[in-house]
């Protein structure tokens, strides 16, 4: 590919998208991400030899929100293996909205369906091993910044407390966890570590090479290092087929058809097994939480450069 025809399709793609940034609206009910100027969209892909090619907002920090449920799934799967994690926790999507209850309560056992959902993510974290919450996240942290090379990669304080003060539902879905005996710890550190793991701020830039490092199966692009195992990136790429995109997922397959996960603060993270990572940035989201330009964006490039796994 010629990296300078490439980056001017990205930035055509980018403008074209950029017409749906006002047919969404950012997420409110945490209110610091409500601050959110929506009417911004950027991509940026990176290759497997490191190179990153952008157009648009990709050097603006962002949350991570259910971005992050990728993470702390490899991080709970490598500390705890597959057998333990998936005793807890299901590999089915729901069809419901990311913070539904509905489906934990009716369904039994009671056990969160999958871990992409709020419940699911809840009861990874409640996996994650260490003697306090700090030395938890700092499992999590450790593989962020191993895997986009940023020794800086960090929360945004401002985001947390907001989350933490307003989060009643994901309070209702953990206290539900621990009465069904799938949370087993102290319920308000494991939810501290979610709401932590969820403010974990980066850029498109990062997340495009977040992206490549899936695609190359856990392999460390430049240093050529295995950060984890090629299985473990097997079940996440699967999970962000079936689960990535909410009760959209399987609109998107059609559509876009790569694996890609979503989070409110309007990032996706997209991948592209053995070519490339895509970061995505764009907060105004549609009505399932999905960045709506940022969506769009990927529909375009998908089609444009042929990415689609199906
Ligand atoms: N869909 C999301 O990105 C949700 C993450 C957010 N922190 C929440 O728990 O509600």
């Amino acid at each position: 590919m010629n990296i300078e025809d490439a980056t001017k399709q990205l930035e055509q793609m980018r403008q074209e998208a950029y017409a749906y940034t006002d047919k969404g609206k950012v997420a409110s009910y945490i209110p610091e991400l409500a601050k959110e100027d929506p009417c911004q969209i950027g991509v940026s892909v990176c290759l497997p030899d490191g190179t990153i090619l952008s157009a648009g907002e990709t050097d603006k920090p962002f949350t991570l929100q259910s971005i992050s449920k990728i993470f702390s799934l490899i991080v709970a799967l490598c500390q705890n293996g597959q057998s333990y994690v998936f005793e807890r926790v299901g590999k089915e999507p729901t069809g419901d909205p990311f913070n539904s209850i509905i489906k934990l309560e009716t369904i039994k056992p009671h056990r969160p369906l999958n871990p992409m959902i709020n419940a699911g993510a809840i009861a990874v974290a409640g996996m994650i091993r260490g003697k306090d919450v700090e030395e938890r996240l700092h499992s999590v942290l450790e593989l962020l910044r191993k895997m986009t090379g940023n020794p800086q990669i960090g929360i945004n304080e401002a985001v947390y407390c907001s989350e933490k003060k307003t989060a009643d539902r994901n309070r209702a879905l953990a206290w539900f966890l621990k009465d069904s005996g799938v949370l087993t710890g102290d319920v308000e550190e494991t939810l501290d570590l979610y709401f932590r793991h969820c403010s974990i701020e980066v850029t498109a830039k990062e997340v495009a090479r977040l992206g490549m490092v899936l695609a190359a199966d856990g392999m460390d692009i430049m240093t050529k290092e295995r950060v984890f195992p090629a299985e473990v990136a097997r079940i996440c790429k699967t999970f962000m087929v079936t689960c990535g995109m909410y009760n959209a997922s399987g609109e998107f397959a059609i559509d876009v058809g790569i694996p890609a996960k979503s989070g409110v603060a309007g990032g996706i993270l997209a991948t592209v097994p053995n070519k490339m990572g895509i970061g995505v940035f764009g907060p105004a989201l549609d009505e399932k939480g999905n960045s709506v330009a940022g969506v769009k964006l990927l529909e375009l490039l998908s089609k444009e450069w042929k990415l689609g796994i199906f």
